[in-house]
């Protein structure tokens, strides 16, 4: 928008909300539609990123045959729709085809561990076959794809009942409740920061890079140090830490292999972890103040997850 597009947001609003684009609403160049792309979708486009899917895992698993059907028919609608009108597509991939690697960092030349029949498999199965369709339709039907492998991504505008470790940690930390870490808080992740990340999918999509490309921020650190690291940054905070029984088939290690995306791309993240979470904090206090937000039961739409 910023750049002068005329953008159409498309959103089913499973875990997307209408807030989040308000400050949109009524510019001459916006429009958004309600409307769940496991349907055919209909409109002009010169450029699609399909950024659909649940993508926190406890949502992803709530209802496995949608995730799936949203990553494997949503993405042949969109592989389709661009087909039509000749548009380039960015498909938004994960560090979970990579699974729960056994090479680290990982690179984009690692073919992963997935555990196919697994409660992540909805997930990373489903982002798998999307890789797959995206190659089947640029070698078949000559569709020009970009395919971006994102590593875990935080920021303003998650839900405060989002489920993932950022917004969980960050939620505990500010009402002083305990910090559940899942499992010995051994395993590690790598987080960036979301305008980061925005600026690697603009950044793809205006190149010729077509093959799959990570994108994160490879500053890594274990689960246990990340719930210090946030209960520190809150002024005050008297959470404890607890560690829990561990997630089945949750990944051990993850990091990125960035030399892809800084080679190609000339892209590398820029917001520290610390300044990210700072305004992150600073967004989830502002949440907390606003009660009717904190309503779980209007989070997830039932209609939508019927489908
Ligand atoms: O309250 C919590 C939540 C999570 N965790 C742990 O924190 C780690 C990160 O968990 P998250 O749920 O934030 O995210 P995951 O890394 O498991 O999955 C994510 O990975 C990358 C994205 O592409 C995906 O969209 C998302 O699935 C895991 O080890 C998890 O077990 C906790 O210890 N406590």
């Amino acid at each position: 928008m910023m750049q002068g597009h005329e953008v159409i947001v498309v959103d089913n609003f499973f875990t997307g909300r209408k807030r989040n684009v308000e400050h949109w609403f009524g510019h001459r160049n916006f429009e958004m539609i309600h409307h769940d792309i496991v349907n055919p979708l209909y409109v002009e486009a010169d450029e699609i990123y399909h950024l659909a899917s649940p993508a926190s895992p406890p949502h992803y698993m709530q209802n496995p045959v949608k995730t799936i059907k949203t990553n494997t028919l949503g993405t042949i609608n969109m592989l389709g729709l661009a087909r039509r009108v000749g548009a380039r597509i960015l498909i938004a991939s994960t560090s979970e085809v990579y699974g729960d690697p056994m090479v680290h960092p990982q690179p984009e030349s690692y073919w992963g561990h997935v555990n196919p029949i697994g409660p992540r498999a909805c997930y990373d199965e489903g982002k798998r076959v999307a890789e797959t369709l995206a190659y089947s339709y640029a070698k078949q039907e000559k569709v020009d794809v970009r395919v971006a492998r994102i590593f875990n991504t935080y920021g303003p505008r998650m839900h405060v009942s989002d489920g993932r470790v950022v917004s969980n940690f960050i939620m505990q930390a500010l009402q002083n409740l305990t910090i559940t870490v899942y499992g010995n808080g051994k395993q590690t992740r790598s987080f960036c920061y979301v305008s980061d990340l925005v600026d690697g999918l603009l950044t793809l999509m205006a190149s010729s890079y077509t093959l799959p490309v990570n994108l994160g921020n490879p500053v890594e650190h274990t689960i246990e140090e990340f719930a210090m690291i946030i209960k520190n940054l809150v002024p005050g905070c008297r959470s404890t830490v607890s560690t829990g029984a561990a997630v089945e088939d949750d990944p051990q290690r993850r990091r990125p292999d960035i030399a892809v995306a800084e080679a190609n791309l000339h892209w590398k993240p820029k917001i520290s972890l610390q300044v990210g979470l700072q305004r992150t904090i600073d967004y989830f206090r502002e949440e907390l103040s606003r009660t009717t937000f904190l309503n779980n039961q209007t989070y997830m739409d039932t209609k939508v997850n019927r489908h």
